[in-house]
């Protein structure tokens, strides 16, 4: 039985796409950025300002969630796009890098994944099986298949192991997953650490199973950009092109625009929010720290050309003294112009796509960045 599309490619510029993919909750345009609010809050801000901000989708996480409040509790409460008020499409991931990187006394087997919270040490069980269960409960329009994310750098019979225990997991994943409500989706995961001819197995074996989407996990996990660069040119080759590809954890504006460059259509990261907090803006000459000194003084906004109003109105040297005061403001304000600036970027991506100057765009882009702050 051949699984539904809900992906619809409009236009490709070489390897780079862009796209819409229709869920429950609305559309979804690509390349898109997905802002992670990982326990059905995105850190800073008001749902509102994600949404005006341009993202169409954002992220939650089944580990942080079904640990608290609990799976079984949001989907009493109408599930998770009512409980949060997003009410726009939600992806979570399935809680195996989660687990990797937060549960503690964790144990992986041909079962399941056993560990204990890390919020009340409480004895978890994540099987495939329970790992949908709690995204169909949670109601995500895409969930993602359970796997086991091999840090890198590490050793090829751990990263095949892996690999192969996540293609099984898939199996178990996509048949729980027949129980779903029409439209929604589940996506495949392709491991195989940064070694080629494990991508191709991981990938195939994918394809041949059959999902509505293909993400490429087990990267940016510590690796240089160029590895995880030429994992991406190893694998998105061998998936459909006709279904969407999502780098799971990716990344930097750089990241994103060379990943985009190859043929990747979504992403996430906690990178908007993350560096907000830490007083550093992303800006399209590159990254501003407004913890430094030299901004005390600058009456200039970070960019008087954006269209987003705290970065053409908020000067340096008001987010410098937000910042350097531990004002809470400061980090409300960077993460939004930071999840701004990532959606702007989306954006001006998918024009230059559809109208064939992506190279020009890339270059001009890079330039900018490589110009630093002035
Ligand atoms: C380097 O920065 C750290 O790393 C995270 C981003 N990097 C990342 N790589 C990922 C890989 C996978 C995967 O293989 N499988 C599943 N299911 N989910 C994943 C989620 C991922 N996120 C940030 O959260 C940050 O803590």
């Amino acid at each position: 039985m051949s699984v539904p599309n809900h992906f619809e490619l409009l236009g490709r510029d070489g390897a780079a796409r862009t796209g819409r993919l229709t869920t429950p909750h609305g559309v979804v345009r690509t390349p898109a950025f997905m802002p992670v609010g990982t326990a059905g809050a995105m850190k800073g801000l008001h749902w509102r300002e994600v949404r005006d901000a341009g993202a169409d989708i954002v992220l939650g996480n089944t580990y942080h969630l079904m640990l608290r409040p609990g799976a079984e509790r949001i989907a009493a409460l109408g599930g998770l796009q009512r409980f949060t008020t997003w009410n726009g499409p939600m992806l979570t991931d399935s809680g195996g890098f989660q687990v990797m990187s937060l549960a503690q006394l964790r144990k992986v087997s041909e079962k399941a994944v056993n560990f204990r919270s890390h919020i009340d040490g409480a004895a978890i069980e994540l099987s495939p099986e329970r790992a949908i269960e709690v995204q169909l409960l949670l109601g995500s329009d895409i969930a993602m298949q359970l796997d086991e994310c091999v840090r890198l750098p590490a050793e090829r019979a751990d990263i095949e192991r892996a690999m192969q225990l996540s293609l099984r997991w898939a199996e178990r994943c996509k048949r729980a997953f027949e129980q779903a409500p029409d439209g929604h989706m589940l996506f495949g995961i392709v491991q195989g650490g940064d070694v080629p001819e494990l991508r191709h197995a991981s990938a195939r074996g994918l394809v041949d199973l059959g999902f509505h989407g293909y993400a490429i996990g087990g990267l940016a996990v510590g690796e240089p950009q160029e590895v995880m660069l030429a994992m991406i040119e190893e694998a998105a080759p061998i998936l459909p092109a006709d279904r969407p590809r999502y780098l799971m954890g990716v990344g930097t504006p750089e990241d994103i625009l060379e990943a985009v460059a190859r043929g990747i259509d979504m992403f996430d990261c906690v990178m908007p929010t993350r560096n907000g907090r830490h007083g550093v803006a992303f800006t399209p000459f590159g990254p501003v720290n407004l913890r430094n000194a030299r901004h005390a003084d600058d009456p200039r906004p970070l960019d008087e050309d954006s269209d987003w109003p705290s970065t053409r109105n908020c000067s340096r040297a008001y987010l410098h003294h937000l910042v350097k005061s531990g004002e809470t403001l400061g980090a409300m304000l960077l993460s939004e112009i930071n999840i701004a600036y990532y959606q702007r970027l989306m954006r001006d991506m998918r024009g230059a796509i559809a109208d064939g100057s992506f190279g020009t765009f890339r270059a001009q882009t890079r330039a900018g960045w490589a110009q630093g702050d002035i």
